[in-house]
């Protein structure tokens, strides 16, 4: 695909998600692999459901913008840390849904478990709702290189992770390509609701 393509499909992104409501105002950020050493990534501070060709730029994986006059997103380092962890990442989103805010706010550990749902079988490397979704929570930090920081060494202990929540703050998830990452999203956020609902009615 070429940049133009691969641009396209971060817009394509940016309305599909801003649509259902997990990517509101100008909130979360989204990117593509461009080459062994190069991301494509959405700009700072624009409005997700309105990205245009123009509101995406090349950086290297030391967050460092390859164009001038362009802002990159405040948290490209959450990015490429992904692409430099797994060459087989293609595309990385980042969302701010409300169920993820909450139930990240709600769960006072450090990490969440999805088990025995079927739905879990929409992530990468999964095949069994007898399985156990192991998702970590880091609290939120405006320094992105110190929460950079806390990640890795996650990262580098879980290499099935399939994503990341931030508190108060949202979802890190990625995949092959950005249809992958996209039905990620959309898994998580299945899973967010359910729990939410089930804690709800457990504590009626
Ligand atoms: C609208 S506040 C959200 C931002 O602080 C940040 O968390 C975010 O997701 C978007 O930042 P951006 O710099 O536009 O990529
Ligand atoms: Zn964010």
């Amino acid at each position: 695909m070429n940049r133009q393509q691969l641009a396209q499909e971060i817009i394509d992104a940016g309305r599909f998600l801003y649509g259902r409501g997990w990517s509101p105002a100008t909130s979360s950020n989204y990117s593509v692999r461009l080459s062994e050493s190069q991301a494509l990534l959405t700009v700072s501070g624009k409005h997700k459901g309105q990205l245009g060709l123009d509101d995406v730029l090349a950086t290297d994986f030391d967050g460092k913008s390859l164009e001038p006059g362009k802002k990159p997103s405040a948290e490209t380092l959450l990015h490429t840390q992904l692409y430099r962890w797994k060459p087989e990442i293609g595309a990385v989103l980042h969302t701010h849904s409300v169920n993820a805010t909450v139930l990240s706010r709600l769960t006072l550990a450090d990490s969440l478990v999805f088990a025995d749902y079927e739905l879990q079988k929409a992530f990468s490397g999964i095949s069994t709702h007898e399985s156990q979704v192991l998702v970590p929570i880091f609290d939120n930090d405006q320094d992105i290189a110190r929460l950079a920081s806390k990640v890795q060494p996650w990262l580098d202990q879980h290499p099935d992770c399939v994503g990341y929540l931030i508190r108060g703050h949202g979802l890190y998830t990625w995949g092959p390509c950005m249809s992958d990452a996209l039905r990620q999203v959309e898994a998580f956020e299945f899973l967010f609701e359910c729990e939410l609902k089930t804690l709800s009615i457990a504590n009626r």
